[in-house]
């Protein structure tokens, strides 16, 4: 598909999004709008929802009620978007003791593409040459995948996930045992993958810091709240605004951490009312 002579909207669209696992509803009524380039950030307490928000968009789980469009189709129906999308799951999803070096973890990414039982071509190697280059990665391409530091092995994935050129790039936690010099530096990446025009959409507990590089936050707890960039970075009002009373932040090395005590009762979304939070604890 060409991306220039569609006619879409936007890149991702939840049109009053609900679902439920068996026992437990997790997003309810969601309705929430992606530009094409936009680079947005998912936050939200442990458990609130963010990682079914990606499957939704990834067409790996389908809404119980309403509609999820992606590049303006339902990727249910039409099952082709997803080479579009490139997704970094969550790392502890990964085998990295799976004796492969980065540039054939990187090929790895190519495989739908190639086709099964046939032998890359010379275009899929051009491919991994590129994208190793685009990710920093040149001279660690002869390395085992289990002896590379955490924001090596986050960057592989990123690798990975960018090898077919896709418009858009979804990652779920991408700095989850990164420390905090190299979570930066991942965040530069996606900075100029941003400034390439590729529409990114990160969860991220680093809010802190997310927050210089994004255009948007949503935020999810159940239902999802949506806000710009706050002008100078997310402040300890903001994170309040959009945690609860007993949230802060606790600063130390580069990346300030939220802190949620765990007796705080609920957690508040900017724009959520004290009814809505008051039903979420009735269920
Ligand atoms: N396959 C499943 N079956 C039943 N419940 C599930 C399933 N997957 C997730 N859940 C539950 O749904 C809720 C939302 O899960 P989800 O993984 O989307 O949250 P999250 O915001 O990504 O959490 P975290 O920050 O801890 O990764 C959680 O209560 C989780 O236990």
């Amino acid at each position: 598909m060409d991306r220039n002579q569609t006619s879409f909207l936007y890149d991702i669209e939840f049109m009053s999004v609900s679902f439920s696992y068996p026992d437990l509803e997790v997003l309810e009524d969601v309705s929430l709008q992606v530009k094409k380039g936009e680079f947005l950030a998912v936050i939200g307490p442990n458990g609130a929802g963010k990682t079914t928000l990606l499957k939704l968009i990834l067409g790996l789980l389908k809404p119980t009620s309403g509609k999820v469009l992606v590049f303006g189709k339902n990727i249910n129906e039409h099952p082709s978007i997803r080479k579009q999308i490139g997704y970094v799951p969550q790392m502890s999803k990964i085998d990295y003791s799976f004796p492969i070096n980065v540039e054939d973890f990187v090929l790895t990414g190519r495989y739908a593409t190639i086709g099964p039982g046939r032998l890359p071509h010379k275009y899929d190697r051009l491919a991994v040459n590129e994208t190793l280059e685009k990710t920093g990665l040149q001279s660690l391409r002869r390395k085992q995948i289990g002896k590379l530091s955490g924001g090596q092995r986050q960057r592989i994935m990123i690798a990975r996930a960018l090898i077919n050129n896709p418009d858009m790039l979804i990652l779920d936690e991408p700095t989850t045992a990164v420390d905090p010099k190299n979570s930066e530096s991942l965040y530069e990446l996606l900075l100029t993958l941003h400034q390439q025009r590729i529409t990114i959409l990160t969860v991220s507990h680093d809010i802190g810091v997310i927050a210089q590089y994004v255009d948007t936050i949503a935020c999810v707890n159940r239902k999802v709240f949506v806000h710009d960039r706050p002008e100078k970075g997310i402040t300890d009002e903001t994170l309040t605004e959009m945690y609860g009373r007993e949230a802060a932040f606790f600063h130390h090395g580069i990346v300030p951490h939220i802190v949620v005590r765990k007796s705080s009762p609920v957690h508040y979304c900017a724009g959520e009312t004290t009814e809505d939070v008051e039903n979420q604890h009735k269920t």
